[in-house]
């Protein structure tokens, strides 16, 4: 019997979508307004969820105050009031979309849980736009 823990979280964070190695033209055909030299900025919400057996002991699949301090440790004091493109290492070179950040989020969570755990993330760019990643 597998049951599913989940934690939200929130970190506010800019961004600018382009590449580096394209010209101004392609970069504003394919990002749009996304590609504003100036940045702009999201509030983003997220979801993380564990997936496993209840330990019969304790009667958790995983602490949530150890999930908390994860996402704490990891997410929020890495992204929350950051520039993307500018502050955060992982996106020096990779196009800060909500598909990329969610796949970095994940990265960065699952390396800290027990192969035991299913993990997925959720990330909410916008209250209607959001990406899915469970490592496949
Ligand atoms: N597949 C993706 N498409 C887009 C992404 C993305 O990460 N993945 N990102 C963007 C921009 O970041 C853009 O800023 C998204 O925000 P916005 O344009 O404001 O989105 P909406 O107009 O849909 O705003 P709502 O509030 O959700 O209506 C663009 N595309
Ligand atoms: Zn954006």
């Amino acid at each position: 019997m597998k049951v599913t823990v989940s934690r939200k979280a929130h970190f506010n964070a800019a961004h600018r979508l382009y590449r580096k190695d394209w010209s101004d033209e392609k970069n504003d055909a394919v990002f749009g307004k996304c590609n504003n030299p100036n940045f702009h900025g999201h509030n983003y919400d997220l979801i993380v969820s564990v997936t496993g057996e209840i330990d019969p002991e304790t009667g958790y699949v995983m602490d949530v105050k150890v999930l908390k301090d994860l996402i704490k440790l990891e997410v929020e004091d890495a992204f929350d009031h950051k520039n993307l493109n500018v502050d955060v290492p992982e996106f020096q070179d990779l196009n800060p979309t909500a598909e990329n950040i969610v796949v970095v989020i994940f990265n960065k969570l699952r390396s800290h849980l027990s192969e035991k755990l299913e993990m997925e993330v959720t990330l909410y760019e916008t209250p209607r736009n959001f990406v899915t990643y469970s490592g496949q």
